[in-house]
């Protein structure tokens, strides 16, 4: 790892610790304590089987009193690391659930240009994988290598007590683990990242594919998924396997090393007893050390270990975490109290530098009217729609609600001044009162029930197993895109916007749903100003103007009246020969 990467990764490990771990410093502080207590023990307990070997011959009482207390203190030990256990794992929850929500929060947040580049899955697999990956560095990786540290510090300082000869060999031995760990580390590390990678880039093909499984069925599609989806999971046995390689090779070094420290640990003490230097209570005491320092650098080199897939991880979140929103607050003008006008001033966009897909677009829509937007697909009506709302921004010219510039007005007031029905409505697997209120418990049955009787889904309503607890895209209650339609139209109902942007359904309705459609729109756009993206004459029919896009341009643009009783416009020519010559 590059030296600026590493330290990149240090400085983003303890910002995220600082964050996540202040609000709970009382139960960290506690679980210090606790790790601390338990080294401590760990100590102790060897010395008192030293002291019973060395009393073997003397008293009884002596070593039942000496058996006694090493068993207490085994039991103590036992009690402490348990409750340590219980803290942390307290702790890595409560930090990584409340990092898990952030992050959600954030991608939330993000504009529509981001979520086009990064699948659903890959976002699941960072907001919640990587996340996972964080909760022993949350919980326990500071302490426990501190006070394995500590451990291995007193231990060699009490060998050092003991024979001087003893504490250099295993100071030595320290120190050679010390050097060795940081290389291999190094080299692992790589493969770590590539795993993940290669299974944050599995989940998100995979979540694509499922969302869209309708597709792939209907055209046949399954067998080339398939086969990508087989040379996904293959690079994900590669980089998985190649990373438990790299660990493998890594604990195989360590362990030789740390046989041959033993082997020449014990042999020193045995050239020590001979010469009546040592007793064999302290060559035990010197051996359990030796396999205690073994455990702590295991204990280090796991933590180490933990902390390399972590820091890919680290590395990520902290990516996501930062990445900037490209459409940022306005300074937060009022939008005026009621309807609002819409109008656009010589605005261009493309979604990519070489392809405008607005150009240079100017119209006045007043308050309370409705505009009926219609062209060919592809002329840019659902991206009109979209800079409303700011999903994207303007590259050239200014968009006014109201009289106010859409960049001048804050985010969620623009947003919940406009309510958008597109297409592709989101049901949830949830009941249709979650549905419509997006899980706000404020808003009351009552009111729900309102708004189904205002737009005449009545009989439908009445028709539902269970009323509003009736779950929805899950028990067979798949609903037709019309009636989709009529949920997203209440949804809009319950925010009670200034301007309705709606995309209506351009696929065939069965007649009652399409009259039910109709006069929902209607009671929808009553008192609102209105944008229709229109797939229907009768739909049509009912809006004041009329604005016909082509190729982000416009070809016509009036009031609705005018244009249908002008033999020579477009709109009257579509009116004879039927919409679908523009909307084809
Ligand atoms: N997110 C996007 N990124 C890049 N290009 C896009 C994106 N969305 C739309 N486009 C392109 O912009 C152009 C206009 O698309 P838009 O969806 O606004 O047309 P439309 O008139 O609403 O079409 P339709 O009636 O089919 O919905 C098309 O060429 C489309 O391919």
């Amino acid at each position: 790892m590059a030296q600026s990467e590493e330290r990149v990764s240090f400085r983003a490990s303890v910002a995220l610790l600082k964050t996540y771990l202040k609000p709970q410093w009382l139960k960290v502080s506690l679980l210090a304590l606790l790790l601390f207590a338990s080294l401590g023990l760990e100590i102790l307990a060897p010395q008192l089987l030293g002291r019973f070997i060395d009393s073997i011959q003397g008293s009884m009482a002596v070593l039942m009193y000496l058996a006694l207390f090493f068993i207490g203190l085994v039991i103590a030990n036992q009690l402490v690391t348990a409750f340590a256990g219980y803290i942390s794992e307290d702790i890595s929850w409560k930090a990584t659930n409340a990092l898990r929500t952030d992050l959600a929060l954030h991608c939330l947040n993000l504009d529509m240009s981001f979520h086009k580049k990064h699948t659903p899955g890959e976002l699941i697999e960072r907001v919640d994988g990587d996340v996972a990956q964080l909760s022993t560095f949350f919980s326990r990786f500071v302490f426990s290598v501190l006070a394995r540290v500590l451990l291995l510090i007193g231990v060699v300082a009490l060998t050092f007590a003991v024979d001087w000869r003893i504490g250099l060999l295993l100071l030595a031995f320290t120190l050679l683990m010390i050097g060795l760990l940081r290389p291999l580390q190094g080299i692992a590390v790589p493969h770590f990242r590539a795993a993940r990678q290669a299974s944050a880039e599995f989940a998100g093909f995979l979540e694509e594919r499922i969302s869209s499984r309708e597709d792939i069925v209907g055209n046949g599609a399954q067998a080339y998924v398939m086969l990508r989806l087989s040379q996904l999971a293959r690079r994900m046995l590669h980089t998985a396997r190649l990373s438990s390689v790299t660990g493998l090779f890594f604990s195989s070094a360590i362990e030789i090393t740390l046989a041959l420290a033993v082997a020449a640990v014990l042999t020193l003490g045995a050239y020590l007893l001979r010469g009546g230097q040592m007793s064999v209570g302290t060559i035990y005491v010197t051996y359990y050390y030796t396999t205690l320092i073994t455990q702590s650098l295991y204990a280090i080199t796991y933590q180490i270990d933990q902390l390399q897939s972590a820091t890919a991880s680290i590395q990520r979140i902290t990516e996501l975490a930062h990445m900037p929103r490209a459409i940022v607050d306005g300074p937060g003008v009022p939008l005026p109290e009621g309807p609002l006008a819409v109008r656009f001033n010589d605005v261009s966009f493309g979604y990519t530098p070489d392809k405008e897909v607005i150009q240079h677009l100017s119209f006045a829509l007043e308050a309370g009217r409705t505009l009926g937007l219609l062209g060919r697909t592809g002329s840019g009506k659902t991206t009109l729609t979209r800079l409303l709302a700011r999903a994207y921004d303007v590259q050239q010219g200014a968009i006014r609600l109201g009289g106010v510039d859409v960049r001048q007005a804050t985010l969620d007031e623009l947003r919940s001044q406009i309510g958008v029905v597109t297409q592709e409505v989101q049901l949830f697997h949830a009941s249709l009162r979650d549905n419509l209120t997006f899980f706000d418990p404020g808003i009351s049955d009552e009111r729900l029930e309102q708004v189904i009787e205002n737009l005449n889904l009545g009989q439908w309503y009445a028709s539902l197993p269970a009323g509003l607890d009736t779950r929805l895209a899950g028990d067979g209650m798949a609903l037709s895109s019309g009636e989709a339609q009529l949920l997203a139209f209440a949804r809009v109902f319950l925010r009670d916007p200034a301007l309705v942007i709606l995309d209506e359904a351009s696929s065939r309705l069965d007649p009652v749903t399409e009259q039910l459609l109709e006069g929902a729109i209607a009671r929808l756009l009553a008192g609102r100003t209105g944008i229709v993206i229109a797939h229907h004459l009768k739909t049509v029919q009912h809006v004041d103007d009329i604005l016909i896009l082509e190729d982000g341009k416009i070809c016509e643009y009036g009031e609705r009246a005018k244009l249908a009783a002008d033999p020579n416009s477009r709109f009257a020519h579509l009116l004879k020969t039927g919409l679908a010559e523009v909307v084809a």
